[in-house]
């Protein structure tokens, strides 16, 4: 068994067509938004969600420490990176074996660039501006351990207070996924306040004019997170994602209950800027390489 991720032998599992390359023509990295809708047309709107709950571990016939987890983000990343678009940790789950497991997502992270698929670190930061910054740092600096190509975010102290990460992400090519309608049924407590102007339309606004102010050409570098799940609630609320010109993470596909269909009937005509995200619906099939690969293929037929 490695004792780190290898990077130079992952993404084997078929031809390779990834994301463009990182620099534009100017020197600068080409923006995230433009490199996650390449990758989303080159291999579909997937993202494969990398999520080692102790469950699962078990059923993988791994030890729930850190050479588990270790060998369960090594296997996920060699099965998918080549097929998915982007992957996303959930970092609650290395988080839990404290700093060894975050060394392991640091590994992740950097084998996951090395086999080019964009990263979606799924940590979900929030916090007063000065505080926001510390995170931006963390998760969207160049040369940062924790770098991912994108992060989520909660804007649930204001959205302007996340506006560290918004700059640091717009200045290094980097994305960010803002929490608008989230998957879970008690979201609707908080982000259906408010009927037809509602906290989460709030929201989707704020990342719609981010995305202008920035002159997004093709698709954005701001996106949402909208659960696979939300069913009318886009429609009772007024909600016009078709206007955010940003990506739309949807989570609730798979385990949560979610098809393809429920996503295409849920998202209408913003539904080619969806991205659909999946992980114990796919995990399941571990450990077997083949069969995550069966796995994702299938999902991603799912949503076409
Ligand atoms: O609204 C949200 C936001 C994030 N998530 C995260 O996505 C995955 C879903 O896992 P499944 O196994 O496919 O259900 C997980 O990491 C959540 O924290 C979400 O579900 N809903």
């Amino acid at each position: 068994m490695p004792s780190s991720i290898p990077s130079g032998s992952l993404g084997a599992g078929g031809p390779r067509s990834g994301p463009p390359a990182a620099e534009g023509p100017d020197g600068g990295r080409v923006s995230f938004g433009a490199r996650l809708a390449a990758a989303m047309e080159a291999r579909g709107a997937l993202c494969v969600g990398i999520d080692p709950h102790p469950g699962l571990l078990a059923a993988w016939g791994l030890a729930d420490d850190v050479q588990g987890l270790r060998t369960f983000s090594q296997t996920v990343l060699e099965a998918v990176a080549a097929l998915a678009a982007a992957i996303k940790p959930q970092v609650a789950l290395y988080e839990r074996h404290g700093s060894a497991g975050l060394a392991v997502l640091e590994e992740l992270l950097a084998a996951s660039a090395q086999a080019e698929v964009l990263t979606i670190a799924d940590a979900k930061r929030g916090d007063i501006g000065s505080t926001m910054a510390g995170y931006a740092d963390a998760w969207l600096r160049e040369g940062s351990a924790l770098a991912a190509d994108s992060v989520t975010l909660s804007p649930y102290l204001g959205f302007e207070s996340l506006r560290p990460a918004l700059d640091l992400a717009a200045a290094n090519g980097r994305g960010v996924f803002v929490l608008a309608l989230t998957s879970n049924p008690e979201g609707a407590s908080v982000q259906h306040v408010g009927g037809s102007e509602s906290v989460a339309k709030r929201i989707v606004q704020a990342a719609a004019q981010e995305n202008q102010r920035y002159a997004a050409a093709a698709l954005g570098s701001v996106g949402l997170v909208v659960g696979a799940t939300v069913g009318n609630a886009l429609r009772e609320l007024d909600i016009d994602l078709a206007a955010v010109n940003g990506p739309i993470l949807a989570p609730g596909l798979g385990a949560q209950g979610a098809t393809g269909a429920d996503m295409r009937a849920t998202f209408g005509p913003a539904y080619p800027a969806v991205l659909g995200t999946s992980s114990r619906g796919i995990l399941a099939a571990g450990p077997d390489i083949a069969a995550l690969r069966a796995a994702t293929v299938e999902t991603l037929a799912s949503l076409k």
